[in-house]
C-alpha cells in the first residue's frame, strides 16, 4: 500500500537516519521542508521532498494537506495511564487549601489510587485504561511508556503490568512498561520501610522480570518516599536483570536522585523541578535524558522544571506528560507543549523537538520514531490549516490536529 500526502504547507522535523536525540543550541532548530510531499509504503516513511520535484508515483491514496502542517507524533515518555478510578475528591480538597504533601500523609495520593486498584478487576483497569490510551493517540501522541506503581502489592502490581502487556498487544503504536512498585510506601509498611523495598526488590522484581513484563525500573525517589540508598539498591538489582532506569526525581526536594540515575546509566530522569547546580553538571556528557513534565507543574502549582538553565547547559531535554490520577489528570502532549513555550520559554522548535526526537530517545525509539526519516515508522500527525507551526503552542487549548496516522493508517 503507498499512501502519497502532497501540497504539504511544511514537513516538520525531517532528519537524516541516525540523529538519536537533540542537545543545547541544537534544539533550537526544527528542519522543515515547505510546499513538500510526503511517501509512505505500507507502514514506513518512504521518501519526501519539495512539490518542485514531486517523482512519478503510483500511489494507492493520495491526500491533499494543502494549507496543512505534517509532523511526527508526539513520544509520551512518561504516563501512569493504567489506573482505576479518579481522584477528583483530592483536587476539590486542594482548592480548599490542603497540599498534595497533606493529602499524601493522610493516606490520599498514591495509596488511595493502589486501594482503588487493588480492588477493581483487571479487566475492568483495562477497559478504564484503554480508553485513556485512544484518548491520547487522537490527541497526537504516537508512542507512550506506562507505569506500574499503583498496585504496591505483588499481586496488584503484576495485575497492572499484565494490563500494560495486553495494551502492547492491542494496540499498533509502540507501548514501553516500567515497574513502579517502589511508588509509594504502603500503610502497613510505615513503621518498617526496608520491609517494604525488601519485598519490591526481593520478591516482586524477580517475577517481573521472570514474566518480562517491563523494560524499564522506576523509584519515586523524594522525602516521604524512598531514599537515595533504596534507589541505589533497586537500580542495583534491577540492572541484573537487564532493566534499565527511568526514575522520579527532584520533583519536591534535590536529594540526590539524579545523581543516582546517572550512576545507573538511567535512560532519563524525570520531574526535575528542583534541580541544582550539581544536578546539571552531572547530566553533562551522559546519556541519561531529562524530562520535564509541566502538566504536572500546572496542576500542582509546583515550579516549572527550569529548561532555561538545562538548555543553555547544553544539555538535551525532553517533554512528557505525566498522565496520572493524582497530579496530572491529562496525557494532552499539545498542552505540554504550549506550557513548555508559554512556562518554561522554551521556543516552538526546542519544544517541538523535546515531544519527539528527544521523547523517542527517553524510550529506546528514537531509531524508529520521533522523526520524519526514511525507514522510520509512519507515525504522523496531519494538522488543520494554520499559519504557521508556531500556531500550535500558540494557540493553547485548541485542538489544531486534523487527523493522526500510526503505522500508515489513519486512526
Ligand atoms: N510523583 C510521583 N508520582 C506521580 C504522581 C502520582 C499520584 O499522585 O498519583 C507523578 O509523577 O506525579
Ligand atoms: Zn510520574
Amino acid at each position: 500500500m503507498t499512501l502519497l500526502l502532497i501540497n504539504i504547507k511544511e514537513l516538520l522535523q525531517v532528519r537524516e537516519p541516525g540523529i538519536l536525540k537533540v542537545s543545547g543550541e541544537e534544539m533550537k532548530e526544527l528542519p522543515g521542508i515547505k510546499n513538500a510531499w510526503l511517501k509512505i509504503e505500507d507502514d514506513k516513511i518512504a521518501g519526501y521532498g519539495s512539490m518542485d520535484n514531486l517523482p512519478a508515483i503510483a500511489a494507492d491514496k493520495t491526500v491533499d494537506a494543502s494549507g496543512k502542517i505534517v509532523l511526527p507524533t508526539w513520544c509520551d515518555s512518561h504516563t501512569h495511564i493504567v489506573y482505576a478510578g479518579n481522584r477528583e475528591q483530592e483536587f476539590a480538597d486542594r482548592i480548599n487549601g490542603l497540599s498534595y504533601e497533606e493529602i499524601a500523609n493522610r493516606g490520599g495520593g498514591i495509596l488511595n489510587s493502589a486501594k482503588t486498584l487493588q480492588e477493581t478487576s483487571e479487566e475492568e483497569i483495562y477497559r478504564q485504561s484503554a480508553q485513556r490510551l485512544e484518548e491520547v493517540i487522537k490527541l497526537g501522541t504516537g508512542a507512550v511508556e506506562i507505569k506500574s506503581g499503583y498496585g504496591l502489592t505483588e499481586d496488584a502490581e503484576l495485575k497492572m503490568l499484565r494490563v500494560i502487556r495486553k495494551l502492547k498487544q492491542n494496540y499498533d503504536l509502540p507501548v514501553k512498561s516500567t515497574f513502579l512498585g517502589a511508588h509509594a510506601i504502603p500503610k502497613e509498611y510505615k513503621e518498617n520501610p526496608t520491609a517494604y523495598m525488601d519485598l519490591v526488590v526481593e520478591e516482586i522484581l524477580p517475577k517481573v522480570a521472570a514474566q518480562k513484563l517491563a523494560e524499564y525500573i522506576d523509584i519515586f525517589c523524594e522525602k516521604g518516599y524512598f531514599t537515595v540508598e533504596d534507589t541505589h539498591r533497586l537500580l542495583k538489582a534491577a540492572g541484573e536483570y537487564g532493566l534499565r532506569p527511568k526514575i522520579h526525581v527532584n520533583q519536591f526536594n534535590a536529594i540526590g536522585g539524579v545523581k543516582a540515575g546517572v550512576e545507573h546509566n538511567a535512560l532519563s530522569v524525570d520531574h526535575l523541578e528542583v534541580m541544582n547546580e550539581d544536578d546539571i553538571e552531572i547530566l553533562k556528557g551522559k546519556e541519561t535524558m531529562p524530562v520535564a513534565l509541566p502538566s504536572c507543574s500546572l496542576f500542582l502549582g509546583i515550579p516549572y522544571t527550569p529548561a532555561r538553565r538545562i538548555l543553555n547547559a547544553g544539555l538535551p531535554l525532553a517533554l512528557a506528560t505525566d498522565f496520572n490520577p493524582g497530579s496530572t489528570p491529562s496525557g494532552n502532549m499539545n498542552l505540554v507543549v504550549s506550557l513548555a513555550c508559554i512556562k518554561m520559554k522554551m521556543t516552538p522548535e526546542e519544544a517541538i523537538n523535546a515531544a519527539t526526537i528527544n521523547g523517542a530517545y527517553a524510550m529506546d525509539l528514537s531509531e524508529a520514531h520521533g522523526s520524519i526519516t526514511k525507514g522510520k515508522k509512519a507515525n504522523f500527525i496531519i494538522t488543520k490549516e494554520i499559519p504557521s507551526y508556531t500556531y500550535l503552542p500558540y494557540a493553547f487549548g485548541t485542538n489544531s490536529i486534523d487527523s493522526v496516522y500510526i503505522n500508515g493508517k489513519s486512526i
